[in-house]
């Protein structure tokens, strides 16, 4: 199966190194990023081929040309002139994934030949590290081989879960972005923690280990998140404490205001 990447930015960099990670075979990749500095930077980290746009224009639709499969990963805004551009050069049978926030089946479809087969998916980063949750949704002439290609591409380093094309700004704002905001809590913990009198490098070593730790613990198919919290919330005791201070801050609800926020933004970049 040749695997094409448009763009091998933050993400698609992350389904490369889950692939590598996997034992893909990495003459079956090529990759194109804009710049050459950063073609330059990629093939040394990867060991595949990547070409610059920068360098030589049409590398897109040379990578694209031979390709069983080719991932968009540019910015949302670029997706439908990149898609545009590849139209000519894609076999009738390329498969074409989306990463992209907020671009919908319509938008891409409407970018390409008629009858391309289209998957949109939404991808996290923990991919990298072969824990990625990512979600898919099939277009309208994609068959049920292509789809589980697709679907193998990912699940080489994470867990797949097929929904309907409307729930995935939902996935998103939980999944796709969600390291993002487990990082913050990294932050803002370590951030606490110096406000408590500790040193920085204490304080920030305590606040990864503490996120790794806890994580590990969630590390098993039947590991109950609500269960794990009273383990740890003594009653009467100062875990407790702190939990009823989030409670009486609404940390529930500010956690909902952010996901919607996330999804009001996915639905502009679609729109
Ligand atoms: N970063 C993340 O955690 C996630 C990102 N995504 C989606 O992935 C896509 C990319 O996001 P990031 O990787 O964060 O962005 P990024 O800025 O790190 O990567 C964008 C890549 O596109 C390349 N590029 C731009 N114009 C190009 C062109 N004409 N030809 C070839 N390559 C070109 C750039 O060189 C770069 O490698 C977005 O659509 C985003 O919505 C989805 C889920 C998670
Ligand atoms: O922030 C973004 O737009 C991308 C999509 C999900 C995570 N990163």
């Amino acid at each position: 199966m040749r695997i094409s990447f448009i763009g091998l930015g933050h993400l698609n960099s992350a389904i490369v190194a889950g692939l590598l990670a996997d034992g893909y075979d990495r003459d079956n990749i090529v990759a194109t990023t804009h710049s050459a500095a950063s073609a330059a930077t990629r093939r040394q980290e990867f060991g595949i081929s990547v070409t610059a746009e920068e360098d030589s224009p049409g590398t897109n639709a040379q990578a694209v040309a031979d390709a069983d499969i080719v991932v968009l990963g540019v910015k949302p805004f670029h997706i439908v002139d990149t898609a545009q551009s590849l139209a000519d050069a894609l076999r009738p049978e390329t498969v074409v994934v989306s990463v992209a926030a907020g671009t919908t089946l319509a938008t891409l479809t409407s970018a390409l030949p008629e009858g391309q087969p289209v998957v949109r998916t939404m991808p996290n980063v923990a991919l990298t590290v072969g824990k990625g949750a990512v979600g898919l949704a099939r277009g309208a002439t994609v068959t049920d081989e292509q789809v589980a290609q697709v679907e193998r591409l990912f699940a080489a380093s994470g867990t797949v879960f097929h929904l309907p094309e409307d729930q995935l700004n939902a996935l998103a704002a939980m999944a796709g972005s969600g390291p993002g905001y487990v990082f913050r809590f990294v932050n803002a913990l370590a951030a606490g923690g110096m406000a408590l009198g500790l040193d920085e490098h204490v304080a920030q070593e305590l606040a990864r280990l503490t996120v790794v730790g806890a994580g590990a613990m969630l590390d098993t198919d039947d590991a109950d998140p609500a269960a794990l919290e009273d383990s740890i919330a003594t009653e009467g005791g100062v875990t407790e404490a702190a939990l009823n201070s989030l409670d009486a801050n609404d940390f529930n609800q500010v956690i909902v205001q952010a996901l919607q926020a996330n999804v009001t933004r996915s639905q502009e970049l679609g729109a």
